[in-house]
C-alpha cells in the first residue's frame, strides 16, 4: 500500500500551528501567532500576543485609540517576543520563526539578536508604517532572512 499522498507541507504544518496559537489571543481587533522551529523541523517554542502574565485580560485595555496609557499597544506583548520568551531550551540559533503577521521592529530586535536566522510571515497589513519598515531594514542588514507564507487553499479543519 502506498503512503498517504495528501499530507501537509512542512510550511502547512509550522504556519498552521501559528495560527492556532493565535487563536488563543484574546486581543479583539488582531490575534497574531508565532512558532520557532529548529533547522531539523523540531517546534522549539510558540506564542500569541497579549498581556503579561498577572496582568489581567479584563482589566487592561484593549482600545486601539485614545490616551496612550489607555489603549493596548503600552501593555501586550507580540506573539513573537512571547515565543522567544516562552522558549526554555536554551539556543535559538539558527532557527526558522514562522508567524502570521510581519514582526515590528521591537521584535526585528529579539528576533535578530535571540540569533533566529529565517522568517515566514503570512499577512503583512502593516507593510507601510515606519515600525515594520525599520523592522525589514534590520532583518535585511543583520542577514535574517524572510519569505511570504504560500498559502496553499487548503482546508484544514480542527473540528472534533
Ligand atoms: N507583528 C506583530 N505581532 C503582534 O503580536 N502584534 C500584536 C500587538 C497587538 O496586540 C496587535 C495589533 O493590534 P492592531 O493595531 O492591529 O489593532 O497585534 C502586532 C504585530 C504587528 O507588528
Ligand atoms: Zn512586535
Amino acid at each position: 500500500m502506498p503512503k498517504r499522498a495528501d499530507y501537509i507541507s512542512w510550511d502547512e504544518y509550522f504556519m498552521g500551528v501559528a495560527m492556532l496559537s493565535g487563536m488563543r489571543s484574546k486581543d479583539p481587533n488582531t490575534q497574531v501567532g508565532a512558532c520557532i522551529v529548529s533547522s531539523d523541523n523540531k517546534i522549539l517554542s510558540m506564542g500569541y500576543n497579549g498581556f503579561p502574565i498577572g496582568c489581567s485580560d479584563d482589566d487592561f485595555p484593549w482600545e486601539r485609540e485614545g490616551e496612550a496609557l489607555d489603549t493596548k499597544y503600552l501593555y501586550t506583548t507580540h506573539s513573537e517576543l512571547n515565543a522567544i520568551l516562552n522558549y526554555r531550551g536554551g539556543s535559538l540559533d539558527g532557527a526558522t520563526l514562522y508567524v502570521s503577521l510581519f514582526p515590528c521592529n521591537e521584535c526585528a530586535k529579539a528576533i535578530i539578536q535571540a540569533g533566529i536566522k529565517q522568517i515566514v510571515y503570512d499577512c503583512d497589513k502593516y507593510a507601510d508604517t515606519a515600525s515594520v519598515l525599520a523592522s525589514k531594514r534590520m532583518l535585511t542588514t543583520a542577514g535574517v532572512k524572510f519569505r511570504k507564507y504560500e498559502r496553499t487553499g487548503r482546508k484544514i479543519s480542527l473540528e472534533l
